[in-house]
């Protein structure tokens, strides 16, 4: 069975500095593997490469195929068809994805519209409208034709990432990748989007590269986990053997520290 998601020795520098050192794995298709390690570990980085979005001054090096196409050193058309495809991504902040400017219905019609053309099945006017609308219902937003009408700072920031979400499903990818979809949001509304998330990802049978530092959240949501320190993989495996049995000294710290923080949070020593 080949791969949705490949890397193989992949590398990301700038200048003289490499932030990602020789990385691989592979995400099966429906799959949901975790990618954890503190703060700048190279997650985000490694999702960046992995769909030809690094920014300026960022060179990657080595193989990165996203279902059968290989993202590094490809054309930018190219990766902008495989983006609208075959892998989403939600980040962490859902204003970077909305334009403050335009209603968000409109922003969800754009990646539907693309998408339905792509198919050879485009859809116009009334039927892009009530399309927009189904998806504002799937992503479960309270009174979709009012939302649809809404510029993104009438919404709050789960509402926001609800609608990001939406985009992200528009594209129909057969790989979704969240980035710390939750770090910018209250607790209660974490909880939610995590919900949806693995709902979306389940009813529409979509991989998910899940990228958190939030160790229980990516125990609840993954099956597999790769544990990123300073931009090498250090330890991967099932979340029940990197969890229950760590190897290296760095996966048993970052356990180590979510225990303590649990305890400090029931109040025991
Ligand atoms: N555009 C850039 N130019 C130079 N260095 C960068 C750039 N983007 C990221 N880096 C560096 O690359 C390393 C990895 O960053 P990355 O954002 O992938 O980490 P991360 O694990 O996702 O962290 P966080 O959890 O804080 O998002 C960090 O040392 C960061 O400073």
């Amino acid at each position: 069975m080949t791969s949705l998601l490949t890397l193989k020795n992949l590398s990301v520098s700038t200048g003289g500095k490499t932030l990602i050192h020789g990385l691989s794995f592979s995400l099966e298709k429906g799959e949901r593997l975790g990618l954890i390690g503190e703060s700048g570990s190279g997650k985000s980085l490694t999702a960046l490469a992995a769909t030809g979005l690094l920014p300026a001054g960022l060179r990657a090096s080595g193989s990165a195929i996203l279902a059968g196409t290989e993202v590094i050193g490809a054309p930018e058309r190219q990766l902008n068809t495989l983006r609208g495809t075959a892998a989403a991504i939600v980040f962490q902040e859902p204003l970077t994805a909305l334009d403050p400017l335009m209603r968000v219905g409109k922003q969800v019609a754009e990646p539907l519209a693309r998408r339905a053309k792509r198919d050879g099945q485009p859809l116009h006017s009334e039927a892009l409208d009530q399309a927009v609308l189904a998806l504002l219902t799937e992503v479960a937003l309270p009174d979709p034709p009012r939302i649809a009408r809404a510029y993104p700072h009438e919404l709050s920031g789960g509402q926001r990432q609800r609608i990001a979400i939406a985009m992200a499903l528009a594209c129909k990818p057969d790989l979704l990748i969240a980035d710390e979809p939750t770090t910018a949001l209250d607790v209660t509304t974490q909880a939610e989007i995590l919900a949806l998330i693995d709902r979306l990802v389940r009813e529409r049978n979509m991989a998910l590269l899940f990228i958190s530092h939030d160790l229980p959240v990516v125990a609840n949501t993954v099956s597999r986990v790769v544990v990123l320190r300073q931009g090498e993989a250090v330890e991967a495996g099932s979340v029940a053997n990197v969890f229950g049995n760590p190897q290296h000294d760095y996966t048993k710290s970052l356990l180590a520290a979510a225990r303590s923080f649990d305890r400090a949070l029931e109040g025991t020593p």
